[in-house]
């Protein structure tokens, strides 16, 4: 599991640890790893440029440690000190000990790296013009962020005005929230974790790793029979919108559950194209209902409601959704749903995804699995899992309708619904980058690509 912890957990943490150590070697511990960090994405210190942006607090003292490492590696570092009279001093000794040297931004030689050693978890969202018009003199050149982006805030992920846009972030200790949350999560580039040796406390926010999905899989066994491996009901499409079902039944028929049944009104569609499909309604142990459903979509819901299992609930259903719905439903909107749902705009769920399914998960008492580049998976009880697998190109009509086939049947198999949702979540973003092979993909794709995606977690 990879595991995200807020400013407060970590600061906790670190306190407890400095107790035990030597003054500064946390930092030194932090600072070696950035080093090496930057070593790897130079491919070779000698003859390398490296210009330091250093803030006021530890992340430029991190950042001035890591300069003093790579100077002597044969980098030559140029420090710009955003704040000279309280810049790290013992960091701004090591590096000007090993022939570093601190010059005024215009007149730093062009780097090879920028690093961003602006603010860490100390810093309030947004940059200040000073910092701004520093990065701005080398905007072109990758930046290498220091345990965030600078400018993001840490424990939401929300953006409050500028903010570094990195290629790579080295971060200590742990992930911190906007590391997965999005929009800042867009900002860090690819990250890379250094152990500083923390003991952390449960996390904030988790991402479901390849063997926690493995983990979560059902596992047929000897006994096994259709029945016993879980029914996933689907009402879902309409004679009007044929491939809403078609779509959802593929991804319920990923081979999860023992059996798929439809009960909409495109069975005729559906039984062409999945003819394993058992059609009328029957026993679920899951429902699936909203997408491409039309007006029947609320009838669909009331009726699935009753049956008392775990029911997914998309699209068209959504507004329909009583409040509170209970736990046993896992809500699948897009930003524009949810926006609709809470009564509030677009823009601001994109703004803050994690902030809006959490509350979403609160006011509905139910698993709010929010999709978007991150997508977010909120439990009423506060917990929250994002996802990270996937590939821009799954932003395709008709994947909606896949996932919530696909969630339907591990709730069908047995999974709790936070788990449902965030294997599920994960499972579709791995088949889309599996269909997809770097070029475009369509939603059926990825539904065919489902059951390769289980078996490459059973075939490590
Ligand atoms: N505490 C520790 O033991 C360790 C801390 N480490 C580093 O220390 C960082 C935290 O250091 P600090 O608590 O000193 O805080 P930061 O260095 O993150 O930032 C605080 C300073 O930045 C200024 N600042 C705040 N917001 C700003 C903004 N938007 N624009 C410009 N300046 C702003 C403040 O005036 C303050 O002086 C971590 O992110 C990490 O990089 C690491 O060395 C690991 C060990
Ligand atoms: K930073």
């Amino acid at each position: 599991m990879l595991r995200a912890h807020t400013v407060a957990q970590v600061r906790a943490a670190e306190d407890a640890l400095m107790r035990t150590l030597p003054e500064g070697a946390l930092m030194q511990r932090a600072a070696h790893g950035l080093a090496y960090a930057v070593l790897d994405f130079l491919g070779g210190g000698y003859g390398a440029k490296v210009l330091l942006q250093v803030g006021a607090g530890n992340n430029g003292g991190d950042a001035l440690y890591a300069g003093a490492v790579l100077a002597r590696r044969g980098v030559g570092v140029e420090a710009v000190l955003l704040a000279p009279e309280r810049a790290h001093a013992e960091g701004l000794a090591a590096l000007e000990a090993a022939y570093g040297r601190v010059v005024d931004v215009e007149d730093a030689q062009r780097p090879d790296v920028v690093v961003d050693g602006i603010v860490g978890i100390g810093g309030t969202p947004g940059l200040r013009p000073d910092a701004l018009a520093a990065l701005e003199r080398f905007s072109e050149v990758p930046v290498v962020a220091v345990d965030l982006p600078s400018g993001v805030d840490a424990d939401t992920g929300e953006l409050a005005g500028p903010h570094v846009q990195a290629a790579i972030t080295v971060t200590f200790g742990t992930h911190k929230v906007a590391l997965l949350a999005d929009p800042a999560a867009a900002a860090a580039g690819a990250v890379l974790l250094v152990d500083i040796g923390l003991e952390l406390p449960e996390a904030a926010v988790e991402a479901l790793q390849s063997e926690d999905v493995a983990a979560l899989l059902p596992e047929p066994g000897g006994e096994s029979q259709k029945y016993s491996r879980g029914v996933v009901g689907v009402r879902t499409g309409s004679e009007r919108y044929p491939g809403a079902a078609v779509l959802s039944v593929a991804g319920a028929g990923c081979g999860l559950a023992g059996m798929v049944r439809y009960d909409g009104g495109a069975t005729d569609q559906v039984l062409a194209a999945h003819p394993e499909t058992v059609s009328g309604a029957g026993r679920v142990q899951a429902w699936v209902v909203g997408s491409g459903g039309g007006d029947q979509a609320s009838d669909a819901l009331t009726r699935s409601l009753e049956d008392g299992v775990p029911v997914v609930v998309d699209a068209d259903a959504l507004t329909a959704t009583p409040r509170p719905v209970g736990r046993h439903a896992i809500l699948t909107p897009h930003a524009g749903e949810l926006a609709r749902m809470l009564e509030v705009p677009r823009e601001d769920v994109e703004a803050a995804p994690l902030r809006h399914a959490r509350e979403a998960a609160a006011a509905y008492d139910a698993v709010v699995l929010l999709k978007g580049r991150r997508t977010v998976v909120a439990h009423p009880d506060g917990r929250a899992r994002i996802n990270t697998t996937g590939v821009p190109w799954l932003a395709t009509a008709g994947a909606g309708d896949v996932l919530a086939g696909l969630v339907g049947a591990l709730a069908a198999a047995g999974l709790e619904p936070f788990d449902a949702a965030s294997a599920g979540a994960w499972l579709h973003g791995a088949a889309a980058t599996l269909a997809s092979h770097g070029g475009p993909l369509r939603a059926s794709a990825v539904a065919a690509a489902l059951p390769q995606a289980v078996r490459g977690l059973r075939t490590p």
